[in-house]
């Protein structure tokens, strides 16, 4: 079996894959900043062969991590942000400084679409593009949803955005605290990621397929007009991209990608464009 670890700041979400089939056996997620101990959520160590981490948490939870694992595990990969792979070339003045999930994000939309953006929608949102050629222009950091509720101390924290809602329902006027906050963080959310979308497509002159991962990508995904897929495995994708194990991985296949969702023409992203900075 192989182990796949996304180590965020919030949780740390953890896969099983047969290494033979490259089916996916089991899953789950610990809080990130507890220890992982008998009786908790995580897997059984005795039968993996190789795990794959990706952490953006304090450098402490990754080096007791790997030293754990290392006692267990024959093979250990822990992915880093480099200035180039897989053909994408990372736009950060200190690509090290890229978090490593937005960059296995990057490597994964273009290993599945050629340029996209990539949208990760956890404890922050990110917004990162990857131009037909490979070239990362760098992104955009936001609060995600669960921290913007949280920052506005309004005793709302607990009562969640309820994930079937419909976007229409979330997008009107509150007539409560907790609706007006809810409300007001998810037309925040999505409408940054409508218009950061547009921008750059237009800036650069090329329509990109959009790709959506990360806990809250079903409900936001509700709130984005333009053609997107949502992809949950998307990290995981990029692990798998940049240590490939399994025959399929080697053959470039990813667990779990979407279809390509096809853009639509940049005349239509412009247009909507213009049309909203007429408002
Ligand atoms: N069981 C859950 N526990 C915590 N957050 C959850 C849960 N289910 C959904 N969420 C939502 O998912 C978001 C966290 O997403 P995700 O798991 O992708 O992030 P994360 O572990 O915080 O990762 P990162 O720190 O890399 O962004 C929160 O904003 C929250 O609204
Ligand atoms: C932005 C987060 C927290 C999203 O998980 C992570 O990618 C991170 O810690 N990044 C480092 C800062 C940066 O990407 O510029
Ligand atoms: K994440």
């Amino acid at each position: 079996m192989i182990l796949d670890l996304d180590i965020g700041n919030t949780l740390s979400k953890w896969r099983l894959k047969d290494a033979d089939s490259s089916e996916i056996r089991s899953r789950g997620a610990v809080w990130t900043r507890e220890e992982w101990r008998p009786g908790s959520d995580i897997p059984d160590l005795d039968v993996v062969e190789a795990v794959r981490i990706s952490s953006v948490a304090r450098k402490a939870v990754l080096e007791e991590t790997v030293s754990l694992l290392r006692h267990r595990v024959g093979v250990v990969h822990v992915a880093r942000s480099t200035p180039e792979s897989l053909g994408v070339t990372n736009g950060y003045e200190e690509p090290e400084r890229l978090g490593v999930d937005r960059w296995l994000g990057a490597l994964a939309g273009y290993q599945l679409a050629g340029g996209c953006c990539a949208v990760d929608c956890g404890s922050a949102i990110t917004i990162d593009f990857v131009l037909p050629g490979g070239r990362h222009l760098g992104g955009y950091i936001l609060p995600g949803l669960r921290l913007m509720k949280e920052s506005l101390k309004l005793g709302t924290r607990n009562v969640a955005i309820d994930p079937d809602s419909e976007a229409e329902e979330l997008l009107a006027p509150g007539r409560r605290t907790v609706e007006a906050v809810n409300h007001g963080i998810y037309m925040a959310a999505v409408s940054a990621i409508n218009r950061v979308y547009a921008e750059v497509c237009d800036s650069e002159g090329v329509a990109l397929p959009l790709l959506l991962t990360g806990g809250d990508a079903r409900v936001v995904s509700r709130g984005i007009q333009v053609p997107h897929a949502v992809w949950p495995d998307m990290v995981y994708g990029g692990l798998e991209a940049c240590f490939p194990l399994t025959a399929a991985e080697r053959a470039g296949r990813m667990s779990g990608a979407p279809r390509v969702p096809s853009p639509v023409s940049l005349e239509k992203i412009r247009a909507g464009l213009a049309f909203s900075m007429l408002l």
